[in-house]
């Protein structure tokens, strides 16, 4: 409760310095001092947190589960996630993570994630600035980018299970259950001495068996076993602290690729979670009419990649901006494959394009056509995505972004 509080408290703008001493809470151990709210989904809140003695700055995941089992195991899904695709240059992954019981609700769980900070936040923070500075990107510099994020979801496209003989599942499985039992004894011994808290009570739990680990299942090591993002958009690629670096976050949506949708109880199932997973202007459309026979593989990233390099160039995801200029229904322009480029528009003037942001080069915008084509067996995998950024990048002028 006193932590459900503290959450509406930073969600309408409270600051630490209205407080008497800034609010702790541990994690395995570690003590972490809250700074402030850095952003929140829907039963997610994101805090700059300060470790209490190495002073390091982190970014820690805070996701509620209030209805008990299914929502912890949706929450620690995400959390191996992090650790599948690690290390990374351009993916997220996470330092630590606990699961914790609310005192007045013990059925109510939150589980937290801490995860390195970026302090040049997210390529949504970027988009908004040019829009609020009437600046564009860089186009060279948002290629590399760009690039970036393509090879970020090579690795989830093309993932090789790990492990040895009996596969990663295996290894993995009984590797986790070693360490979540040396960390649960040393919590129970801490917290038979540390009793007085005020934040939510920690208490680790075993990692279940889930979505993520169990799609391994009877896969080799060295095998394919493909994964999808699911959420492609500019919020959920963090800036690395050099200004080049993209890194894809956000992993919760993560899902084994590709599903053969063999019924429509399925299909409706589908349906249902790509429209709480995947935000709706940058989602494919063969997500939001899931037909029975068909297969929902990895394209449906191509088709989010498409709407992401469209909203660095003008500002909006490419539905967005069509049913804006329109009126009509979002749903129904990513359906029909209804957008365009603004001085693409016959009543508008290069000048006023411009002013919108939409003077990137042909060659660029040939990526997004290429993309966004609503049949996803006519998008580009992303092996040929990256040829053709890699060739569009070489053919750019230098605009510094090497340096
Ligand atoms: N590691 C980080 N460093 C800095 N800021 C972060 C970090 N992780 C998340 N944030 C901030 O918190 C916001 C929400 O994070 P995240 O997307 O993980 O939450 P979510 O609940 O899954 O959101 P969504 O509803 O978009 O799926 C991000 O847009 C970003 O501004």
């Amino acid at each position: 409760m006193a932590s459900a509080l503290l959450d509406l408290f930073y969600s309408m703008g409270g600051c630490l310095s209205c407080f008497p001493s800034s609010p702790q809470l541990k994690i395995n151990s570690r003590s972490f001092k809250i700074l402030r709210l850095l952003g929140e989904g829907g039963f997610s809140y994101v805090y700059l947190v300060e470790d209490t003695s190495s002073h390091e700055l982190y970014a820690l995941k805070k996701i509620r589960c209030p209805f008990g089992q299914e929502s912890v195991s949706l929450a620690l899904k995400e959390v191996e996630a992090y650790s599948l695709f690690s290390p990374h240059p351009n993916i997220i992954h996470s330092i630590d993570h606990s699961v914790a019981s609310d005192r007045s609700d013990p059925s109510a769980k939150t589980v937290y994630i801490l995860l390195p900070y970026y302090r040049r936040g997210n390529l949504q923070d970027m988009i908004n600035a040019n829009l609020v500075n009437h600046t564009q990107f860089p186009e060279k510099r948002l290629m590399v980018l760009f690039l970036g994020v393509c090879k970020a979801l090579k690795t989830m496209h093309q993932y090789k299970v790990k492990g040895g003989p009996g596969g990663a599942a295996a290894v993995g499985k009984a590797q986790r259950v070693r360490e979540e039992a040396a960390r649960a004894d040393a919590q129970a011994a801490e917290a038979a001495r540390d009793a007085g808290r005020d934040e939510d009570e920690e208490e680790e739990q075993p990692l279940m068996e889930d979505e993520i680990t169990r799609s391994q299942d009877g896969v080799a090591p060295g095998k394919a076993r493909a994964y999808a993002h699911r959420d492609i958009k500019p919020g959920n690629v963090m800036i690395a602290d050099d200004g080049k670096t993209p890194i894809l976050m956000d992993l919760g949506s993560l899902a084994p690729a590709p599903t053969p949708i063999t019924s429509r109880s399925q299909a409706l199932a589908v349906q249902d979670q790509a429209a709480e997973h995947s935000t709706m202007p940058y989602r494919a459309p063969e997500l939001f009419d899931v037909k029975t026979g068909s297969t929902i593989d990895t394209q449906v990233d191509i088709w989010s990649l498409g709407c992401t390099l469209y909203a660095c160039l003008v500002g909006k995801s490419p539905f967005e901006a069509r049913s804006d200029e329109t009126g009509g229904s979002l749903s129904l322009c990513v359906l029909g494959g209804d957008w365009r480029f603004p001085d693409e528009a016959p009543q508008r003037g290069k000048q006023k394009a411009r002013e919108e942001g939409s003077g990137a080069s042909e060659a660029v915008r040939e990526i997004v056509r290429k993309c966004l084509k609503v049949e996803p067996a006519e998008r580009p995998d992303v092996d040929e995505l990256i040829g053709i950024v890699e060739k569009v990048i070489k053919g750019l002028p230098d605009d510094g972004s090497d340096d």
